[in-house]
């Protein structure tokens, strides 16, 4: 064996059996021998896969147990396993475990020297790994397991790979938002969530808002380019749908997502910031949906109690109302000749589309820097290009990122979406007869592609403009109304922020707690309200609503007329996107439109 040189090699036991160790520049191995010498099977432990190595026997499961044998290491690393072969997550990546492999020497001497050899390619092939997290627990996501989740999985395994965390348990909505926003973050390499996509969402606008506040940029105006956010966010699952983490991991599982973690992984990720009237309402990364999956948001916030399936029950009432809604899309279209949502492609991890890119929108981006320093010029040239119009009825109006696969819908809303190329789909769904919504809805679940039907068409976009059509008087007037609350909302600092207040359909508007925040401003102005039709009562209501609400990530925005704008690659997630399974993946569509264009096809 050599030292301070690479390679690295000596004999080892495993168990009963000899084995040759490796340590060459990037990876870890063992080969088994046989009595002749000859080489057997190997097993090879990319080192930025490693999560630890320790000296002597040490098992963490059942319960952490040492013994200081003084020829023996153990190495613990990412071990893969398929998601449909039991364990949970049921995904469309591999599931991750803990691998652990204890090493016996032919010296306590050569077992020290395995030891620092290992740690010192750690810290130098891993600069990136995270050493202290902020963890944010919302122990009323998903089904309440929350707690039991990070304490149970993921805290031991930060542990043993010796990563210290700060753990707040929320006690109320947007805690964690305020905390990044406000507290001080020095010391920390990432912040954390335990919860769902609402949760991710309150990270998510934390570590934006504060690195805007940093860089002294305004959030508003939808034309100056966002700076880039440097501080990772993790997620780990234990919410209802767990969106950004299906369509980022390829699973939902907490083990999996924790190693993620654990290696400092880094996953860039598209986020759409939604305007209204020139003022920031929120950010999203997955669906911003109007229509139908506004109206099961909408529904689905008075059956909170059935946790996620309050989303199936909530769709079916939803469905059942056979709505459809008036208004006039624009939208600005991406460059067709780099992507476009039917070309059958998927995004995968080191995916080639997001790579390519990252140069054009920072093309000032210096990849020598070992630090992830993006400079960005003031204004983005991304507001180039001819704007579309599409007016109509339409079941629902979608806007995504990314694929938006959860599982629910293995391959998604837009299965061809990328997660880092600067562009988002637009999914318009016409009015159509209910059978014809139920077969689109429908094909989310299967591989029959959704957008292979009449009343639906897809487009790659940059950015979107919704607008309600002024030929309606009872529009015109519940526009007028809602302007005066813009007005009020933003301008009045007693008022709860904006991203607290829901607006229900008969324009009246409640913070998260339910209660009504409108009416003691509209009655001062005594403005003539429209006819009542409450929200909540709506599905029972005679005559039909004339407008929806939008969905932004599971939250129901307080305005109709909006605009969205793609930040490209605007945040870091500790994730790599989503793992080929080796020759498991087929075409996602089936072969028949693919003809081997593919780049999932065997
Ligand atoms: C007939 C089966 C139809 C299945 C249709 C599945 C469509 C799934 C699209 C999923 C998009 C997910 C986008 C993610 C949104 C989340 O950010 C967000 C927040 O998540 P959180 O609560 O974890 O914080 N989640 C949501 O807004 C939930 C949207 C879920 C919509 C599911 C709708 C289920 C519809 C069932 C319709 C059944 C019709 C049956 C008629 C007899
Ligand atoms: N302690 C708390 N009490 C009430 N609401 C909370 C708390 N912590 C977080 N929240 C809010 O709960 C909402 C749902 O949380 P999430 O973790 O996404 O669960 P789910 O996936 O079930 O919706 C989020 O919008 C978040 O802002
Ligand atoms: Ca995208």
């Amino acid at each position: 064996m050599e030292i301070d040189s690479v390679p690295v090699e000596s004999s080892v036991w495993v168990g009963r059996k000899r084995y040759r160790a490796l340590l060459s520049r990037w990876y870890f191995s063992w080969t088994e021998l046989d009595k002749k010498n000859r080489e057997k099977k190997t097993v090879s432990v990319p080192i930025g896969e490693v999560v630890t190595v320790a000296e002597g026997r040490l098992e963490i499961q059942p319960q952490k147990r040492v013994e200081d044998t003084d020829r023996d290491f153990t190495l613990f690393y990412v071990k893969r396993s398929s998601s449909s072969s039991g364990g949970g997550g049921g995904g469309k990546g591999p599931l991750w475990s803990l691998g652990r492999t204890q090493f016996c020497c032919p010296s306590r001497n050569l077992r020290d020297q395995w030891v620092a050899q290992l740690k010192t390619a750690l810290k130098t092939h891993c600069p990136s790994r995270p050493h202290r997290l902020l963890v944010f627990i919302n122990p009323y996501g998903g089904k309440k397991r929350a707690k039991e989740i990070y304490h149970s999985i993921a805290a031991p395994l930060f542990e043993l790979a010796g990563i210290s965390s700060h753990v707040v348990v929320t006690e109320r909505a947007n805690q964690a938002r305020d905390h990044i926003l406000k507290k001080d973050l020095t010391g920390f390499d990432g912040v954390i969530c335990v919860g769902g996509d609402g949760m991710f969402s309150e990270l998510l606008h934390g570590v934006i808002g504060r690195t805007q506040q940093e860089a002294g940029i305004s959030e508003h105006d939808p034309t100056v380019m966002l700076q880039p956010c440097d501080l990772h966010i993790g997620i780990i699952p234990a919410g209802s749908t767990d969106c950004v983490c299906f369509a980022t991991v390829g699973v939902n599982d907490p083990v999996t997502s924790t190693l993620h973690i654990i290696i400092g992984d880094s996953q860039p990720l598209d986020v759409c910031s939604v305007h209204h009237q020139s003022t920031l309402v929120r950010y999203s990364v997955s669906l911003v949906g109007y229509g139908f999956y506004g109206d099961v948001l909408a529904e689905s916030e008075r059956h909170r109690w059935m946790g996620p399936l309050r989303y199936d029950y909530s769709g079916c009432l939803v469905y059942l109302c056979n709505r459809s809604y008036q208004g006039i899309v624009q939208y600005l279209p991406a460059d067709p000749q780099i992507s476009s949502p039917r070309d059958n492609t998927r995004c995968l991890s080191g995916c080639r589309v997001c790579s390519e890119s990252t140069e054009r929108l920072f093309p000032h981006f210096d990849s020598s820097s070992s630090i992830y320093s993006r400079q960005i010029s003031q204004y983005s040239n991304e507001s180039n290009g001819e704007w579309m119009s599409v007016e109509g009825r339409f079941k629902c109006v979608s806007l995504t990122c990314m694929s938006s696969s959860c599982p629910r819908s293995p391959d998604g809303l837009s299965p061809s979406a990328h997660l880092a190329d600067g562009t988002a789909d637009l999914i318009l769904v016409r009015d159509t007869h209910p059978l014809g919504f139920l077969t689109y809805l429908h094909r989310h679940t299967t591989t029959q592609d959704q957008f292979d039907l009449p009343f639906v068409e897809v487009h790659r976009v940059k950015a979107v403009r919704f607008t309600l059509p002024l030929e309606d008087e009872e529009v015109c007037e519940y526009e007028e109304s809602e302007a005066q609350r813009t007005e009020e909302v933003l301008g009045d600092p007693e008022k709860p922020p904006v991203d607290e207040i829901e607006s229900c359909r008969d324009g009246s508007q409640h913070d998260l707690a339910g209660k009504r925040q409108d009416e003691p401003w509209n009655k001062k102005k005594g403005r003539k309200r429209k006819k009542k039709q409450d929200f909540l009562c709506g599905l029972c209501c005679r005559k039909p609503p004339t407008v929806s609400v939008w969905n932004c990530d599971g939250e129901i925005l307080p305005y109709t007329e909006i605009s969205c704008r793609v930040r490209g690659q605007l945040v870091r997630l500790f994730a790599r996107g989503i793992e080929e399974k080796g020759g498991t993946w087929k075409c996602h569509k089936g072969s028949r439109n693919c003809k081997g264009r593919c780049v999932l096809h065997p």
